[in-house]
């Protein structure tokens, strides 16, 4: 029992927490006194109606804008003071490149575990497989030697998905992931982020107008409203931990049980 809530409480850290927090775009109101907490090891779906606020408030959080009033802390440090940015993951809600950029598919996904390496070093075998195994979750594989800025919207975004996977980052923010992105692939994607989450350690925190995918994972009801943002929450308790670092894993696992 003794252990059991020593375990709670190191899971139930805060890896986000948001007091008071308000912003406004010129003489726009957008996001009102909203205090909500992430805790390790939640997975968050946040819902909201079209310029309800869910992008500006995800750029609050991983610093690309400030609040207007307000405090924002990561991992318990105040934002302004955080510098473990490689413990956070985020895929933005639209990534363009330019088409002439010159990195293929594989190096994009690849730069995914350099971290704070250099870049011109040599990749380790292990993270050549991350990489690999990325690219054949995302259905990716075939286009590994394309030049990323060749590829459709969709593509691209897969693209940054694996990027984003193979890093294994503490906490990942996903801004509409699965937009533009084929029913299989997007199936195969929330079966993944599932399993990092429950067996992998890994915090979500994921703005969707997928109802369905939210509904079924996360539950009927949100915890938390503010003003048009409602949040869902779910908690992982599963301790017995996946050992396996193959991405594909939980994929193939779960496919030879269907079959
Ligand atoms: N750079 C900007 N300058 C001025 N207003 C902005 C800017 N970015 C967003 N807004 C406005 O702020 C509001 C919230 O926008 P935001 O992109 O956060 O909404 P959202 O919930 O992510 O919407 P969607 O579901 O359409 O992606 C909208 O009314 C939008 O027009």
């Amino acid at each position: 029992m003794a252990i059991e809530s020593s375990m709670n409480a190191l899971c139930h850290q805060h890896v986000i927490q948001l007091d008071h927090v308000s912003f406004d775009y010129q003489d726009q109101s957008v996001i009102r006194d909203l205090n909500f907490a992430v805790k390790q090891r939640d997975f968050v779906g946040l819902i909201g109606s079209n310029g309800a606020g869910k992008t500006t408030l995800m750029r609050m959080i991983v610093g690309l804008l400030k609040p207007k009033t307000g405090s924002i802390e990561l991992f318990g440090e105040p934002i302004s003071q955080f510098k473990d940015w490689q413990r956070i993951g985020y895929v933005p809600q639209k990534n363009s490149f330019n088409p002439l950029f010159p990195a293929t598919v594989r190096e994009v996904v690849q730069s995914g575990v350099f971290g704070k390496r250099n870049i011109a070093r040599k990749i380790p075998k292990a993270d050549v497989q991350k990489c690999t195994d990325a690219m054949e979750v995302m259905r990716i594989s075939d286009l590994a030697t394309k030049r990323i800025g060749q590829l459709s919207g969709g593509q691209q975004q897969r693209v940054f998905l694996a990027r984003a996977l193979i890093n294994n980052p503490d906490l990942l923010i996903l801004d509409e992931p699965t937009v533009g992105i084929d029913i299989e692939t997007q199936h195969d994607f929330f079966q993944l982020v599932q399993h990092m989450h429950q067996h992998h350690r890994m915090t979500f925190l994921m703005v969707s107008h997928d109802m369905e995918m939210i509904e079924a994972y996360l539950g009927k009801e949100p915890v938390q409203q503010s003003g048009k943002l409602k949040f869902y929450v779910k908690h992982s308790h599963e301790i017995e931990n996946c050992v396996d670092t193959n991405l594909a894993h939980s994929l193939s696992t779960r496919e030879a049980e269907l079959h």
